[in-house]
């Protein structure tokens, strides 16, 4: 995926959610760190009304290739309750990341929680679970780039390329 076709989409979703949003008040979104960075600072400039938006730092992959198990590294401060919170991530692949993450922000009881996600792969899915809004579908292959990591590396390139030969 090139950045155009990235800033295409993204344009989109953007147009979307502000669509989605627009009668409502105090819209929080809610990143989780550190894949999705690129995508949040790309999205929420698509998004044409007031927000908020604060960060989680969940990790399952640890670096690697493959999920274990869940860890809440950095909380959030902002207050959800009765809020519209909007989940953005940047992959959903077996799913256990995004079911975790709903179940622990719905116990701040915010009005409604959707889930964007820039990219999922659902042939991986371990857990019943499904964004709301999505980018593009891909195929079950280790993606990096545009904040997708490989051990820590590869966030920075601007475009998402497959990851041929893990090490
Ligand atoms: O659907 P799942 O199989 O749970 O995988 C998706 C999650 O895994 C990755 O995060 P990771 O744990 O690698 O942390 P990172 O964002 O810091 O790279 C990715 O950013 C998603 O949050
Ligand atoms: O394909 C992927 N790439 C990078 N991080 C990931 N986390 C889940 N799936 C992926
Ligand atoms: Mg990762």
């Amino acid at each position: 995926m090139t950045a155009p076709t990235l800033k295409k989409r993204i344009t989109e979703l953007g147009a979307e959610l502000t669509q989605r949003y627009k009668e409502e008040k105090d819209l929080v979104i809610i990143c989780t760190l550190k894949g999705s960075i690129l995508f949040v600072a790309d999205l929420m400039r698509e998004i044409d009304l007031p927000l908020e938006v604060d960060f989680i730092s969940v990790a399952s992959y640890h670096g690697g290739l493959t999920s274990g198990q869940l860890q809440v590294v950095h909380g959030m401060t902002t207050q959800i309750t009765h809020r519209p919170v909007l989940i953005v991530e940047d992959i959903v692949d077996t799913g256990r990341t995004l079911k975790k993450l709903k179940e622990m922000i719905s116990e701040g009881n915010p009005r409604s929680i959707e889930v964007c996600a820039l990219l999922d792969k659902p042939s991986r899915r371990l857990v019943e679970i499904e964004a709301d809004y999505v980018g593009f579908t891909i195929e079950d292959l280790f993606v990096v780039g545009y904040g997708l990591d490989y051990q820590q590396r590869y966030r920075n390139l601007p475009y998402i390329g497959v990851l041929s030969d893990p090490q």
